[in-house]
């Protein structure tokens, strides 16, 4: 079967340097993540997982190492060059849902394609938009304020905004750590169905049994991944 590689890193160090400090937060990292796939990365504290999330979503670049992503060179982009393409192959996922208070759950899910260039029709935002909300199953809550809805009702909204762009990676933090056990349940199985559907997913969490949900399990440790354990899963 033939693969497409969606996220390719060779070497990835990220150093941050204070005028006495120097904190080597990734070392080398090598990964590599097929279209389709569904991958969760955990580790301790401090291990240096938001930072491998940061550059793997393009909001911050490596102090060494190639970064490719669906086939686009993101090793050495200025900030500009890199949120457009943030905005075009990354749909991000919140432990806190990061939703807009003021805004309703369909303009919320629509910031994404409204912040794109060149913008795309009403007509066009309308169908994106009302698609993804029926695929997270909040299509009849799409005039409801977040602080109308539950937590999971809210994390599902931002997995719909996350997805509206259809994006090339779904990269998702502790998607459950706001939530209580049902609804943190809930979720998983959201993500476990998109991934079934073809959505590529990169997770980062600290709970194992969510991370057992994953294909494909990687460990940090002091900044450099300690195994890669393969399994037949979602794949
Ligand atoms: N902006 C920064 N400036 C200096 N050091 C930083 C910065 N961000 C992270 N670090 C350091 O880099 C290392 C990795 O941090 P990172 O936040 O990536 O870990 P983490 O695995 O996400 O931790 P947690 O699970 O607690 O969120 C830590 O030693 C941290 O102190």
């Amino acid at each position: 079967m033939q693969t497409t590689t969606m996220i390719e890193m060779r070497n990835i160090t990220k150093i941050f340097r204070t005028e006495e400090l120097e904190t080597h937060a990734l070392r080398g990292i090598d990964l590599e993540i097929e279209a389709g796939e569904y991958v969760s990365i955990s580790g301790p504290s401090g291990c240096g997982k938001s930072s491998l999330l940061a550059i793997l979503g393009l909001l911050d670049s490596p102090t060494e190492g190639s970064y490719v992503i669906d086939g686009r060179d993101a090793s050495n982009l200025g900030v500009n060059a890199r949120a457009v393409l943030r905005n075009e192959k990354i749909g991000f996922v919140f432990q806190a849902f990061n939703l807009i208070d003021e805004l309703n759950v369909f303009d919320n899910v629509a910031l994404p394609l409204r912040y794109r260039t060149p913008t795309p029709s009403a007509k066009d935002i309308e169908r994106k938009v009302m698609s993804v909300l029926t695929d997270v199953d909040m299509a009849h809550r799409h005039k409801h304020k977040p602080n109308q809805l539950s937590g999971g009702q809210q994390q599902r909204i931002a997995i719909a905004r996350g997805l509206v762009g259809n994006p090339s990676i779904l990269l998702v933090d502790e998607p459950t750590g706001n939530l209580d056990s049902k609804n943190g349940d809930m979720v998983m199985d959201l993500l476990a169905q998109l991934n079934a559907q073809g959505t590529t997913i990169c997770m980062v969490t600290h709970d194992p049994r969510y991370g057992d949900m994953a294909g494909r399990q990687l460990h940090l440790l002091d900044g450099q991944m300690l195994e890669a354990v393969a399994f037949a899963g979602a794949v």
